[in-house]
């Protein structure tokens, strides 16, 4: 037989009663011999509750009474054939009547104890029950409601009374002899004392009762259906991925309860663990679903973890002193003290000195606590044994729990790293010798970005989500944006990675969504509901907004950005960045930066700073970690200058190609930056600080290619001016090159800690002679690279090519 519990939420309504009422069916049909256990219709155990309490100050309960019958008779109304409602309506009229009695009575008196509590309360299971069992026998003839308070003795402690097991055994047995083939629907949540009086079972009553019938009856399973498809890995409400464990042992179960997961009140499970009944949690609302089994094994899983669970508000206590030293009783009276007085301590820390005990509490528990505290150990501390106990408050628990962990090394380890990583302090840690739990007490404010953190970290198979917060909306921007949107569905099949572009601003405007912003319609969002852009109000955002896995990309050729980023890093943020000003102004800076973001553990990508999308930055970097040692670097690094000679070539002219390299998206949105060489100075310095040389920008010896009138140029529009007036010159330049058979090149080289370029004329015997596009070259002479170097070669310059290898440094932070 089964039994099979149905919650609140589940008789809350017409409709889901007729959903419990296909379970039961369905059920029975298969001959699985349901029990059906029973809660009170949603809200009406509160209720009573309320009412209870009115009648005990005279204030009226009528309207409530009233209220209690209309939920109930509309579910009759609706769910019974009319011939058959009439005697429904009288029971449940007389049920109603002696509620009113019983009400009045308290009244009358003014006194509500805690007996008439009980039986006032034990009026909504009965209801329920009588109620839904009258629907159920219309298609299931045998169908009978059972008052449980006939069958489950209790002693006298009203409100949440103690069973007594051997005599429920035997009155529960002999109730299955005498209904061997009835469908039983049995109150929740109630029994009677020796006397007779209807009790209370406590929190979590009617799955208590559910589990006590499946114990006795030797269930084979225990189901409790709710609203919910099972136990969580993590509170749904903070963390979107948690999903539904589908097996879990009662241990790993009590502890997911413990801390937060409310599906089950763990205590009332204790009768069918100790017969080793499954506990199947299913959702009456996705019957389909098979829900979370809750069995005496841990069963395999795919996953180190079974879940992370939360307390969100805690108190710490800390106790320290050389009292404690080595007095083997100390611990003991205080836990002893705390108890006692009802003081539930969540979690217990010690350090191995022995110098100092944190144990955590309820909030509200802390100052009595420490009251108890400074009462029993008054001598120690007027000794100075002691110190004062200190608290600190807003502070969450948060702990990993699974029996799994047991047998897998590295549990903490990866913990740790997901919390450090997003620069989460972690207060005190406790793990409890079983290893089914490692608990961590944290900042209240970093709950919600912690549990994110360790859920991605521990369910890793899952899908990850990077939080990009985007600066610049121009070439490179729009383009990566487009291909983040092009690219969504591969992510989410082939990496299991999700990219939600969280704020986005451009020199006017920025706009922030946490759930993601549309891609397709960023520039109408941005327009639309975008405010004033502002910066520093931007970063300030971004770090308030506390989202894990969190990336910065600066697409932008300001300078001003690279002023925040020891901030962006420091707030454990990662950069991904085609900007190159932040990398080549002071050696000073560039060092700070990459030892700021190395000491917060944060990427700092920017591979696009040199060559665009070609692999360069990480191939040097790639050399130089696996020890190699750099001889000579040479470079064509400027996609704007190489397109310009590789086109300005028979009756082109020298503007007019310069144009079109703008044209074309491969010069700086300032193209003087491109043409005066500075551009190809910061590849190289950067560059050269990767391959470990300390080098200023004027240490830099850059060759011109412009005549002086068009560099001191105040404005791009000047600077075309002069450039057209230029024209004689560069022909005269192609002219040479072209009598000589040889073409110009721009080269960069990096020789003995020095770097050089300058505009050369090269034959074809030369390796950089065949270029086309925008192409850029390199070639690194090396230590390994001796005799041949190595070179890499393609497209340095252009939008597409660009934004593809921001993508690619993004779709790498955190791998
Ligand atoms: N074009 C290429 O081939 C290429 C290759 C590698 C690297 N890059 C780099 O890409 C970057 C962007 O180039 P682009 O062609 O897209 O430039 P762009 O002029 O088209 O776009 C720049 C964007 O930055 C925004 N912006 C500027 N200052 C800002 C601020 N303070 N706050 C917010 N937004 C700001 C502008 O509003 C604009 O949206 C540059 O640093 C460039 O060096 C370009
Ligand atoms: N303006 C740059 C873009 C690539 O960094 C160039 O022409 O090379
Ligand atoms: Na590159």
């Amino acid at each position: 037989m089964k039994v099979l519990k149905f919650g609140g939420t589940s008789v809350g309504t017409v409709e889901s009663i007729s959903a419990v009422l296909e379970i039961v069916k369905k059920s029975y049909d298969n001959g699985e011999k349901p029990l059906v256990v029973l809660s009170a219709m949603s809200g009406v155990t509160n209720l009573l509750t309320k009412m209870a309490e009115h009648a005990a100050t005279r204030l009226p309960f009528e309207d409530d009474l009233k209220f209690l019958e209309d939920r109930h008779f509309e579910v009759v109304k609706k769910l019974i054939a009319v011939k058959f409602q009439n005697p429904v309506f009288t029971k449940l009229k007389l049920m109603l009547n002696d509620l009113e009695e019983i009400l009045q009575g308290v009244s009358a008196l003014k006194e509500l104890s805690a007996q008439s509590k009980d039986l006032i309360v034990s009026f909504g299971e009965r209801f329920s029950n009588y109620m839904v069992s009258k629907v159920m026998e219309q298609y299931v003839a045998q169908t009978e409601f059972i008052d449980a308070a006939y069958y489950v003795k209790t002693d006298s402690n009203f409100g949440h009374a103690q069973v007594n097991e051997e005599l429920t055994q035997q009155l529960i047995q002999s109730l299955s002899h005498s209904h061997a083939d009835k469908l039983l629907f049995v109150t929740g949540f109630i029994g009677s004392n020796d006397k007779g009086r209807v009790t209370t079972l406590g929190r979590g009553g009617s799955d208590y009762t559910a589990a006590i019938f499946g114990a006795v009856l030797q269930a084979s399973t225990i189901e409790i259906w709710t609203d919910v498809n099972g136990m969580l890995t993590a509170d749904p409400r903070i963390v979107k991925k948690a999903f539904s464990q589908s097996v879990l042992s009662y241990t790993e179960a009590m502890e997911l309860s413990y801390f937060g997961a409310k599906v089950i009140y763990p205590p009332t499970m204790i009768p069918a663990f100790l017969k080793k009944i499954p506990i199947v949690i299913r959702n009456t609302f996705e019957p389909d679903f098979p829900g979370t089994t809750i069995q005496f094994e841990s069963g395999k899983s795919t996953f180190p973890i079974k879940g992370i669970s939360s307390i969100s508000d805690i108190s710490v206590i800390n106790l320290s002193g050389s009292g404690m030293i080595g007095k083997s009783g100390f611990s003991g009276r205080l836990f002893t003290l705390l108890a006692r007085e009802q003081i539930n301590v969540v979690l217990i820390t010690q350090s191995s000195s022995e110098h100092s005990i944190t144990f955590a509490v309820n909030p509200d528990d802390a100052p009595k606590a420490v009251d108890l505290i400074k009462a029993e150990f008054e001598l120690e501390l007027e000794a100075n044994k002691l110190q004062v106990p200190v608290v600190e408050e807003n502070l969450s628990v948060l702990a990993i729990v699974g029996e799994n962990m047991k047998r897998t090394p590295g549990m903490s380890g990866r913990l740790f790293y997901a919390l450090g990583r997003n620069g989460i302090n972690v207060r005190a840690i406790a793990q409890g010798s079983s290893e089914l739990n490692i608990s961590v007490i944290i900042g209240k404010e970093n709950l919600g970005k912690a549990l994110n953190a360790v859920h991605d970290a521990f369910f890793a198979q899952l899908k990850k989500t990077l939080y990009v917060f985007n600066l610049g909306t121009g070439n490179i921007g729009a383009t990566l944006f487009r291909q983040i949107a092009e690219q969504h569905n591969f992510l989410l099949e082939n990496n299991d990675m999700e990219i939600k572009v969280v704020g986005i601003s451009n020199s006017r405007k920025m706009v922030f969504d946490v759930e993601g912003i549309d891609l397709g319609s960023w520039t109408d969002t941005l327009e639309a509901s975008g405010e004033v852009a502002d910066l520093a109000l931007f970063i300030d955002r971004m770090r308030t907004m506390n989202l894990p896995n969190c990336v910065f990309i600066d697409n932008t050729a300001s300078k001003l950005p690279s002023t925040y980023y020891e901030e962006i890093f420091k707030a454990n943020i990662s950069i991904v960045t085609c900007n190159k000003i932040a990398n080549s102004g002071t050696y000073a800076q560039y060092q700070l930066l990459h030892e700021t973001a190395r000491k917060h553990g944060v990427d700092f990508f920017y591979e696009t700073n040199v060559g665009a999308g070609l692999p360069i930055v990480r191939v040097l970097k790639d050399l130089m970690l696996s020890g190699d040692r750099l001889v000579k670097i040479e470079a064509i690094l400027s996609g704007t200058i190489s397109y310009i000679f590789n086109n300005f070539v028979g009756e082109a002219s020298f503007y007019e190609t310069v144009k079109q390299a703008q044209a074309l998206g491969y010069t700086e949105p300032d193209p003087r930056d491109d043409l005066g060489g500075v551009d190809f100075m910061r590849k190289m310095l950067i560059l050269a600080r990767d391959a470990g040389y300390a080098l200023e920008p004027e240490d830099v010896d850059l060759g011109a290619i412009l005549p002086q009138a068009c560099l001191a140029a105040s404005s791009v529009d000047d600077f075309y001016a002069e450039l057209l007036k230029a024209d004689s010159y560069f022909n005269s330049l192609k002219e040479q090159a072209a009598s000589e058979g040889k073409v110009i090149r721009y080269v960069g080289k990096l020789e003995n800690g020095h770097v050089s370029i300058a505009l050369e004329m090269v034959d074809d015997s030369h390796p950089f002679y065949a270029l086309s596009g925008s192409d850029n070259i390199i070639s690194f002479t090396t230590e390994r690279y001796k005799e041949r170097p190595l070179v890499v070669k393609g497209p340095g310059a252009g939008a597409e090519v660009t934004a593809a290898g921001v993508f690619a440094d993004l779709v790498n932070v955190g791998a």
